[in-house]
């Protein structure tokens, strides 16, 4: 999504949204058309109430210069209810604007997760979880921001500019006709702060992007940071970051701060010009009192828009580069597996890894025709060095990536025929290093089947040799166990991965250095309960431990 790069402007623009990326934001509304359809209907209620004002102003104006004040309730009366109604009706049409965007903003955040989580693995490897997370929360605001309190204004400042404009032109044409002189001017303005504009707003946000990568990063190594004593040096890098999204930060209000009062300024000028002009047609007899005031109270309600226009459209360059990168993230296609929807019939579990090649993206090959014959039940210990490519069968196993050539069959069936969801369902892996989640140790173990009964959970636990440290913690198995669980021993958290994977019970158990933090007594336990409960499974034993070795049938190196 972003590059790295040090605080320089002489970078090139970002690309703007292709058509398709922008038929894609756009699908996002769809769904909203009604709450759309009825925001289009209030624009257009509140628009023509406000262009009501200046012509009942006119006439007031035009009266009172007459005659007096005599014979002018009724348009006081009247002009006292388009301003009730106008007021009323714009803060309706704000109401009913935001909540509409905020709804869609929410759909696109939902989608956006959705999609994230559909991405194949290889996807979140290449990416900078810093710049995902980025996505997820500050450009979405960004775009909350935008859509809420910026795009939504457009229409009844466009309806209320173009009305205006028009009922101009019906007082004195040659008067109004100057007004569309000003629009060069305005497109000079806006075109040449708009590329700088592109520019900052993309460094920004890469800039703040990487702020949050070193947090993330470093709040997850913490104890490595105090391990070594390298807090001052971590906070001068950390500092030196947000200096870096300060400045970009501060570059891009300095240019955003001048196109209001530019526009303002311009539009004032030329206000001027005008009555100067207005004057001459008065002196005329071109122009009647009230047709001047009317006039001017349009004027002046056209200066509003051209000023708030501008300011919207300096918005539109800063989030381009955001509906970019989500749009691209949307665009891309979730993992193959997901378009295939065969079912996968119950396995007995015999694996069948045929000449299979397979490299990462951009690496040289880990595996090259690489055959592997697994009988249904069978226990095989899978040995090799270290960067072999043993947990890269596994990946391959679960589809977490395809490989390149040659086929990988399960009873028989070709793995890129079934669907991914009923093969991952399928098989029960124990990693190396246990991803547990921020919940309870129940909640934890839970995550391997959804509905599994209480009872359920606390026999997998009994199996996975977790019960009795899990019942000695200060809430049992209520017990928070925080982000990572770091609360937990490296062993504590294996038997909680074991535990889940058991609870899933699936034909075919991968144990992927499973046991390596295990004691050597809880490893002799952990082999005589497996070699009981793992009974009819098929079970691959990635390790590099005689006492797992034990385990298997039959052993194989890579
Ligand atoms: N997601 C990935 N992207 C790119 N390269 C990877 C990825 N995962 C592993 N590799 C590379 O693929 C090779 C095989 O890695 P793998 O993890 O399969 O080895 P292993 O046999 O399980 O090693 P170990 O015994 O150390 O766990 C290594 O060279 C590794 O650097």
């Amino acid at each position: 999504m972003y590059a790295d790069h040090p605080v320089h402007d002489d970078l090139p623009e970002p690309p703007p949204p292709t058509p398709d990326q922008m038929r894609m934001i756009a699908s996002l509304a769809r769904p909203h058309a009604r709450s759309l359809a009825l925001v289009a209907g209030l624009t257009l209620a509140s628009s023509a109430t406000t262009l009501t004002i200046p012509w009942l102003a006119g006439n007031l104006a035009g009266k009172l210069i007459e005659a007096g004040p005599l014979g002018t309730t009724r348009l006081v009366v009247l002009l006292v209810l388009a301003f009730i109604a106008s007021a009323a009706l714009a803060a309706v049409v704000q109401i009913v604007s935001g909540n509409t965007a905020a709804r869609i903003l929410a759909d696109l955040r939902a989608k956006l997760y959705d999609h994230l989580q559909s991405l194949p693995v290889g996807w979140h490897v290449a990416h900078r979880q810093g710049d995902v997370l980025a996505l997820m929360t500050t450009e979405v605001a960004h775009l909350g921001h935008f859509l809420t309190g910026t795009l939504i204004g457009v229409p009844p400042l466009l309806l209320t500019a173009a009305g205006a404009a028009l009922l101009m032109l019906r007082i004195d044409a040659s008067l109004a006709l100057l007004v569309p002189l000003l629009i060069p001017i305005y497109v000079i303005l806006l075109k040449l702060v708009g590329r700088r504009m592109r520019v900052l707003a993309e460094r920004e946000q890469n800039a703040e992007a990487q702020v949050l990568a070193l947090a993330e990063d470093n709040l997850g190594a913490i104890s490595a940071i105090k391990g070594f004593a390298r807090e001052d040096l971590e906070s001068t890098r950390y500092r030196s970051r947000v200096e870096i999204a300060r400045l970009y930060a501060v570059r891009l209000i300095r240019i955003q701060s001048i196109v209001e009062p530019v526009s303002a300024l311009v539009a004032s000028l030329a206000s001027l010009g005008l009555l100067m002009m207005i004057g001459d047609h008065l002196h005329q007899g071109r122009l009647s009192g009230q047709e001047l005031f009317s006039f001017l109270f349009y004027a002046a309600l056209l200066t509003r828009p051209v000023g708030e226009l501008a300011e919207t459209w300096g918005q539109v360059q800063v989030t381009r580069g955001t509906l970019a990168r989500m749009a691209s993230v949307l665009a891309t296609a979730p993992e193959p597996g997901y378009a295939v929807s065969n079912p996968m019939p119950l396995l007995r579990g015999a694996i069948h890894f045929e000449k299979v090649d397979f490299a990462y993206p951009g690496r040289s090959r880990v595996l090259r025709g690489f055959d592997l014959d697994i009988a249904a039940g069978e226990k095989i210990a899978i040995l090799g060095d270290n960067g072999a490519g043993k947990t890269t069968i596994v990946a391959l196993l679960l589809r977490l990536y395809d490989c390149q050539s040659g086929r990988i069959t399960l009873d028989g069936n070709d793995i890129t025929q079934v669907s991914v969801q009923d093969l991952r369902a399928q098989i029960s892996v124990v990693p190396q290093r246990a991803q547990l989640l921020s919940g309870t140790v129940r909640e934890n173990i839970a995550f391997g089947r959804h509905g599994a009964s209480r009872a359920e959970i606390d026999e997998a636990a009994r199996r996975a040799d977790a019960w009795d440290f899990v019942t000695a913690l200060p809430q049992g198995f209520d017990t928070q166990i925080g982000d990572r669980g770091v609360r937990l021993s490296g062993g504590q958290g294996q038997r909680i991965a074991l535990a889940r994977a058991l609870l899933k019970d699936a034909p075919i158990v991968v144990l992927d250095e499973a046991t390596s933090m295990y004691d050597p007594h809880g490893e002799e336990r952990f082999v005589e309960t497996c070699t009981r409960i793992l009974q009819g499974k098929t079970v691959v034993i990635i390790t590099h431990r005689p006492a797992s070795v034990a385990l298997a049938d039959r052993v194989v190196r890579i």
